[in-house]
């Protein structure tokens, strides 16, 4: 019996494998090509239009990577932008049934045999994901399948006594944002997909990673549910839900923050790294836009994101709604990296970003793009509130009653601990 449903696959695959090889559009080299062509990313050069060159292309884990050669005057830019045409190009189906020979090696003879073959039959491939590269050629690497779905945070991915926190996973390596490096974060993506999650990550990673340097400015605009866990962490410096109080806490932090900058240079140096403090503070604002009307609060934002660098003052900037009065143009200017989940759109995608493609991603929660130096595709590790709370459980300090109304009101010592002197 399951040899007669194997030799039947068999031969319906080959059957299959036979006309799409005739018909060409089984190579994804091809298919790039007519895809460029289609979408008109081609220039006209001497009354001839000209497109990409596939130079070569060899095989990666998990599927093929294709290099090309860009004609004169076509950005490389442009082509990024248009990932998802070609990642739709690519996961047309030509017809109901669709498999390759391939397919059927990969076939188990285990329990799953008959679910194997049904799921080949019925079409239910995964979908075929790309990354795109420039360094003088054009990368394109075509994926047959997507990205794992979920990943569940441990203790491995902690690094201690480092500012590098892990936030996702490519499908070759763990992406780390290192935060004495790359300092502020903005992260964006529509509500449900992972935005707060990471906020709660970084935080309890900063804080079991770096306990005793770790300062916590927490605006947590969306209600407080998020953030409230961290309330009575010896880090917390500051925790507000109010729009009001953000801005008090704010103009505090901006004048500790020009203090401990001065004390900096006074003593010689250029900036906090290379005089040695230890302490960083971390202003942590989830939902930027619920203080976007209010001039004051978003002139010091941008004064953090100015100046905050060389003082160990690090933003943390998230939002659902990125427009340019949630992400003013020279917050964005000063923070280059950001980590973007899906978007409403391209408008969206291009004010966080600063390029297209958080509109297309899958409707995937945690699933992202971290844009640095590179744009990469990434899966953030998905840590449960139970998790975090034996995280930060030896951190919580049982507050007196007094003290505990008054850390809604912002601390004007104690939050500051740059003593040069004692270095
Ligand atoms: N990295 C992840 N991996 C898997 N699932 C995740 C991940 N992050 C979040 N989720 C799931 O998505 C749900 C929504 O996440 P989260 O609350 O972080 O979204 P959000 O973007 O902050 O939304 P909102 O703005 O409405 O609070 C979580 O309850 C969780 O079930």
């Amino acid at each position: 019996m399951i040899f007669e449903i194997f030799t039947t696959t068999l031969m319906g695959g080959l059957a299959g494998y036979s006309f799409i090889k005739k018909s060409g559009i089984s190579n994804d080299a091809d298919k790039i090509q007519r895809i460029f062509k289609n979408a008109g990313m081609t220039i006209r050069e001497d009354g001839q239009v000209k497109t990409i060159r596939l130079q070569r292309k060899r095989k990666i884990e998990g599927g093929t990577e294709y290099i090309y050669q860009l004609p004169l005057g076509m950005s490389s830019q442009e082509i990024i932008d248009k990932q998802h045409v070609l990642e739709d190009g690519l996961n047309i189906k030509d017809k109901i049934f669709q498999f390759q020979l391939s397919d059927l090696f990969q076939i188990k003879f285990d329990k799953t045999l008959i679910k194997q073959i049904k799921s080949l039959s019925t079409g239910k491939k995964s979908k075929k994901e790309i990354e795109i590269e420039f360094d003088g050629m054009l990368k394109i690497k075509v994926f047959n399948k997507g990205l794992q779905e979920r990943y569940d945070w441990s203790e491995d991915y902690l690094k201690r006594d480092s500012w590098s926190v892990s936030i996702g996973k490519t499908r070759s390596n763990i992406i780390r944002h290192d935060f004495d490096e790359h300092k502020h974060l903005i992260i964006a993506g529509a509500t449900g997909y992972g935005k707060s999650a990471l906020l709660k990550l970084i935080v309890t990673s900063l804080v079991c990673q770096q306990p005793e340097h770790t300062n916590l400015h927490l605006v947590d605009l969306k209600g407080g549910s998020a953030f409230q866990r961290f309330k009575n962490l010896k880090q917390t410096r500051n925790f507000t839900r109010e729009p009001e109080g953000a801005k008090e806490i704010l103009k505090d932090i901006q004048q500790q923050m020009e203090e401990a900058y001065k004390e900096i240079v006074d003593a010689g140096y250029e900036d906090i790294k290379e005089s040695g403090i230890k302490d960083r503070h971390f202003i942590i604002i989830d939902e930027a836009a619920d203080i976007a009307d209010d001039a004051v609060a978003m002139e010091v934002v941008t004064d953090i994101a100015r100046k905050g660098r060389g003082a160990g003052y690090y933003l943390i900037y998230g939002t659902q709604y990125p427009s340019s009065q949630s992400i003013p143009q020279q917050t964005k200017r000063n923070i280059p990296v950001r980590l973007c989940f899906v978007l409403d759109d391209a408008t969206a995608s291009n004010t966080a970003l600063g390029q297209t493609g958080a509109e297309s991603l899958p409707m995937i929660p945690g699933r992202g793009i971290y844009k640095n130096v590179k744009t990469q595709i990434v899966q953030t590790p998905f840590i449960s509130n139970k998790e975090i709370k034996k995280q930060i459980a030896p951190f919580i300090t049982i507050r007196p009653r007094e003290e505990e109304d008054s850390i809604e009101k912002p601390k004007t010592s104690g939050g500051n601990t740059f003593k040069l002197e004692e270095m």
